[in-house]
C-alpha cells in the first residue's frame, strides 16, 4: 500500500522535507554576502545539506549545473560578485538548477537594486526577503503599485502582511514563489497563500537570519517540486530552531549556537508537535 503525500501546508510535509534533506544531503551553491558566509554554511550543514560557497566568474558556471540548487544573496555586493551572480543565474536557467533570491536591502541602495532586478530574467524559483526589500523589489519590477518606504539599512519597516500584495504581484510577475519574512511569515506563488507563525522577537538581533531562512529554503528547494511549499518548510524549519533554541538562550550570542543545534535536533515528533503551518483561506 502506498501512502498519498501529506497536504504541503501542514507540519507533516515540513517533517517530510527535512527527512528528504537528510536522506540526500544536497549540494547548495551559495553566492552570498561575508557577514553570513559561515553561519549560513554551518546552518546548512546541520540541517543536513552540504554547502558550497563559490564565487569566482570562473568557476560558478561549472558548479552551478552539479548543484541541487543555487542561492544569491546581493548582501555585500561587489562588482565582481555581480558579474559572477549574471553568469550564475544564466547558468542555472540553462541547466534547469533551481535558484532563490536574497534581495538584501534592495529599494535601499542603486546598484544591488538594478543587479536583483536583472536576475528576474533569468527565472528564480524563488525569492526571500523581508517586508521592505519585496516591496521594494516588486516596486523596481512594475509590480508593485506606488515607491514603498525603504528599509532601514538591511532591516524592514513593514510587518510581513502588509507586503503580501506586492509579494503576489511580484510571483505573478516572475513565477517564483515569495517569502516574506517577519513575525508571522507570508508565502505565496499568486493564488496561493501560507502561513507560518514559528520564531521569536530575538531572532532580530542575531545577524543573518533573514539570509539563514533563504539557504535552509535553498535546500527545500532542492528536494522538493513545489517550490512554494519548499520555501514555507524552510520558514518553519528556521522558525521552529530560533523559537525553541530561544527557550534557554539568555542572548543573542548563545541564540545564534543554539539555533545551530535546533537545526540539527529538530525531527518528525518535534516538527509535529509545534510546526505553525496553515493555508490562508481566500
Ligand atoms: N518579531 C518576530 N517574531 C518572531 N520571529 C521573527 C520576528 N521577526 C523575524 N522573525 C523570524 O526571524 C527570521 C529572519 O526574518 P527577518 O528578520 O524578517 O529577515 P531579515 O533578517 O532578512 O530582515 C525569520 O525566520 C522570521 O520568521
Ligand atoms: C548586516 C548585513 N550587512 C550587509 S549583509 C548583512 C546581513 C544581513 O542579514 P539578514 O538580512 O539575514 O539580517
Ligand atoms: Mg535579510
Amino acid at each position: 500500500m502506498t501512502l498519498s503525500p501529506p497536504a504541503p501546508f501542514t507540519p507533516a510535509a515540513v517533517a517530510d522535507t527535512l527527512e528528504r534533506i537528510r536522506a540526500r544531503t544536497p549540494l547548495i551553491h551559495n553566492i552570498t554576502n561575508i557577514v553570513v558566509a559561515n553561519s549560513t554554511a554551518n546552518a546548512l550543514l546541520a540541517i543536513g545539506a552540504s554547502p558550497a560557497m563559490v564565487e569566482a566568474e570562473d568557476e560558478v558556471a561549472q558548479l552551478v549545473p552539479l548543484a541541487a540548487a543555487l542561492v544569491v544573496n546581493v548582501g555585500t555586493l561587489t562588482v565582481p560578485q555581480a558579474a559572477a551572480i549574471a553568469r550564475a543565474t544564466r547558468v542555472a536557467r540553462l541547466s534547469g538548477t533551481p535558484w532563490i533570491l536574497d534581495p538584501v536591502a534592495v529599494g535601499v541602495l542603486d546598484f544591488r537594486s538594478r543587479v536583483a532586478l536583472d536576475s528576474l530574467a533569468d527565472g528564480p524559483r524563488a525569492i526571500r526577503g523581508n517586508a521592505s526589500e519585496i516591496m521594494a523589489l516588486a516596486h523596481l519590477r512594475g509590480a508593485g503599485g506606488d515607491a514603498p518606504p525603504s528599509g532601514r539599512g538591511v532591516d524592514s519597516l513593514s510587518g510581513a502582511a502588509e507586503a503580501l500584495p506586492a509579494a503576489r504581484s511580484l510571483a505573478r510577475a516572475t513565477g517564483a514563489c515569495v517569502a516574506v519574512s517577519g513575525a508571522t511569515d507570508h508565502i505565496t506563488d499568486g493564488p496561493r497563500v501560507a502561513t507560518v507563525a514559528n520564531g521569536h522577537p530575538m531572532m532580530t538581533r542575531v545577524t543573518g537570519l533573514g539570509c539563514t531562512a533563504t539557504a535552509i529554503a535553498g535546500a527545500c528547494l532542492a528536494v522538493g517540486d513545489d517550490a512554494m511549499a519548499a520555501c514555507a518548510h524552510a520558514m518553519v524549519l528556521i522558525g521552529l530552531a530560533g523559537e525553541l533554541a530561544a527557550r534557554t538562550a539568555p542572548g543573542p550570542g548563545s541564540l545564534q549556537v543554539a539555533i545551530l543545534d535546533m537545526l540539527y535536533r529538530l525531527d518528525r515528533q518535534t516538527v509535529t508537535e509545534h510546526a505553525r503551518i496553515a493555508p490562508l483561506e481566500p
